[in-house]
């Protein structure tokens, strides 16, 4: 096998383009069957198997630096890069990151996880190398989803003005993780498709070989007739017009000519844009077929291409799909709003319900965000869904755009809180701390999947401005959700469990952790007081005062970051009135990233558990445990 033999970059080197070739389809089979049992990213990089091989064969990484963006594709990377033996802890606790990652390698010189950041690290490295005297390549790699997100139109504006170089690979597989949507992938299929002009192009460039030394003129004139002609035949090719030496486009399973046209793209000054064209899923034909189910898969049967779904009640993304419909028959205000995620945020029955009411602006949540404010300033009830990780991008556009204006936007949050496998960059963790301290904005978390459904309804009753429900990437509690959903008051806790030993505010799925606790805690004879925290803002003033009263120790618990979350409003909400004598603990993360493992593991890691909570039940109220 090759690829046993490929230790480091440098390794490649000494191949034949055969030998690269071969190399190509060892990679292939390892990644097909290695991800049967991790899951991952698997489409988007049997995409790029020979992409990456021609950058590691022809450049010198980590001296040149390869910026991979989103980095959900840089498996390749990772196995050319000495880290092939490390595969089955695949985005497992403490094992291989599943995104590009500075501490496992020096050749990962650029993090991400949330996509279009890639161009203006870029410009930010390469403006460092020139001020440091040093010439070394800065080659980033981008998709042609990524090259939707406004960042990434940021950075071509200024990298074209600038003209610094460096080089960008458009990895064109016409997909983001649902078909690619816009002008720009509009754009870039007539240039795939333009095959008068590539072979126009061709002809030419043909016949000025053919031409013996021609005169400078003659020359300068030919390059002109070429250039005019791609003006002529391509409608202005825009990455030229933006300042960009544009090549292309390139087949990216064709090795050698990959390998031709990147050595061409390194002999340009400024800045070059080789727009390879790739085929997400490349060698597997279940993830050829259907790349949009195969961008990110589980477990899977190599032979059947079967994915083998968890089971267990549907998951809270599915009950806010089919509940959103329920709603959409009824409002026909309604309309949903996803930003390049339709499948992983419910979205595709509703589209099929309602397919002018379903708008994927692709990665693009600033203006899908903004957008929402137009819709509503006009009497419509837009349902931006967005996962709670990239809701961050559209921040300054939740407070400019809707809170301010107390715009009537509903959010739907989904993956909030634990995401598993994606870790650190993914995790839904910090929305509570950012839209908590925002004006005008209602905050709620359901305890399960019937009462999602009732936040959804109060949502859509709601029309005094923005109002948002958050909820985990779990299966539901199985509950039954047969009833119409109904709208509950703005502002009102529910006590699941009555006890008079510590009462704990729990958010989300953090209720059913208390339940257990309590159980655990009742065979001892020590009543926990459960209540359902289900309103984040505003709080249930009323009962934090009565709580005050019975000066019983109170525990808040919330799957997300301590520090501003939930615990510090109940904290503020007493320390603005002076009430001081009260013992209060807060549960939830503290001041780090927590990194790719399952939920269960990142939940034990930062304390979020019945034991936990048990413990700090005992710790808060040390009388002695009275055997039942
Ligand atoms: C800001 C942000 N929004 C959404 C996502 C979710 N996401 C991850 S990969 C992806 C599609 C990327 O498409 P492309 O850049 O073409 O890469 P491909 O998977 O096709 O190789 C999306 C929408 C993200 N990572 N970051
Ligand atoms: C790389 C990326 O950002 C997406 O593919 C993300 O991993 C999807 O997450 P879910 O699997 O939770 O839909
Ligand atoms: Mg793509």
């Amino acid at each position: 096998m090759l690829l046993e033999q490929i230790k480091q970059p440098e390794d490649l080197k000494r191949l034949s383009m055969a030998e690269l070739e071969l190399l190509a389809e060892e990679i292939r089979q390892f990644l097909i069957e290695k991800l049967s049992v991790t899951g991952g990213h698997l489409a988007p990089n049997l995409g790029v198997v020979e992409l990456t091989i021609a950058l590691h064969t022809l450049f010198n990484s980590p001296e040149d630096k390869f910026i991979f963006d989103v980095g959900h594709q840089a498996y390749v990377h990772k196995i050319l890069t000495g880290r092939m033996d490390k595969f089955d802890t695949l985005r497992k606790y403490k094992g291989l990151c599943g995104f590009v990652k500075r501490s496992e390698s020096v050749h990962d010189v650029w993090e991400a996880g949330h996509s279009s950041t890639s161009l203006s690290a870029a410009m930010g490295m390469s403006i460092a190398r020139d001020l440091k005297g040093e010439n070394y390549k800065v080659v980033a790699i981008i998709g042609d989803g990524a090259m939707t997100g406004g960042m990434a139109l940021e950075a071509m504006n200024h990298i074209g003005h600038e003209k610094k170089n460096l080089m960008v690979i458009l990895n064109d597989n016409e997909m983001s993780i649902a078909p690619n949507v816009g002008a720009i992938h509009n754009y870039l299929s007539k240039i795939r498709s333009d095959r008068h002009y590539l072979k126009a192009k061709e002809e030419v460039e043909t016949l000025l070989k053919k031409i013996p030394a021609i005169g400078e003129t003659l020359a300068k004139t030919a390059e002109k007739l070429k250039d005019s002609l791609k003006y002529l035949v391509v409608s202005g090719v825009w990455f030229e017009e933006l300042g960009f030496t544009y090549m292309g486009p390139v087949d990216g399973h064709n090795l050698p000519l990959l390998m031709d046209t990147l050595k061409q793209a390194e002999k340009v000054n400024g800045p070059v844009l080789v727009h390879v064209v790739t085929i997400k899923g490349k060698g597997y034909t279940p993830a050829e077929k259907d790349s949009h189910t195969w961008h990110g898969v589980g477990h899977y049967k190599i032979e059947s291409g079967q994915v083998l779904k968890a089971v267990g009640p549907p998951m809270y993304t599915e009950v806010f799909g089919n509940t959103l419909i329920e709603l959409a028959e009824q409002d026909p205000r309604i309309v949903a709003v996803t930003p390049a995620m339709p499948s992983g945020s419910g979205l595709l029955k509703f589209a099929s319900h309602f397919p002018n009411r379903m708008i994927d602006v692709g990665i693009a949540e600033q203006h899908g965000a903004t957008m929402c404010a137009g819709m509503a300033s006009e009497g419509m009830k837009p349902i931006f869904a967005v996962y709670s990780t990239f809701l961050q991008r559209a921040y300054d556009q939740v407070v400019h755009d809707i809170c301010r204006p107390n715009l009537n936007v509903t959010f739907a949050i989904d993956r909030a809180g634990f995401v598993g496998p994606d870790g650190e960059t993914h995790q839904g963790v910090y929305d509570i701390a950012f839209l908590r301290t925002l004006p005008n904005m209602v905050l709620m978390m359901p305890k399960d999947e019937k009462e999602l459904r009732d936040m959804m309804k109060t949502a859509n009753d709601y029309d005094d401005g923005p109002i948002a429900y958050r909820y985990p990437r779990i299966n539901g509690t199985g509950v039954k959700i047969d009833e119409a959903p109904k709208s509950i008051a703005i502002g009102t806790w529910e006590v699941i469990k009555e006890g008079d030993r510590a009462a704990v505010l729990a958010v989300g799925p953090m209720v059913q952790v208390a339940e257990e606790a309590a159980e655990q805690l009742s065979k001892e004879g020590i009543q926990l007081r459960v209540v359902n925290a289900r309103f984040i803002k505003p709080l249930d003033e009323a009962y934090l005062l009565q709580l005050a009263n019975e000066q019983i120790p109170l525990i808040t618990m919330e799957e997300g970051s301590i520090q501003g979350g939930f615990g510090s409003a109940v904290l503020e909400f007493f320390a603005e009135r002076g009430i001081s004598a009260l013992t209060i603990r807060n549960l939830g993360i503290a001041d780090y990233f927590v990194e790719h493992g399952s939920v269960k593991e990142q939940r034990q890691e930062v304390g979020l558990t019945a034991q936990h909570l048990v413990a700090e039940v005992l710790a808060l109220t040390p009388r002695k445990r009275q055997r039942a």
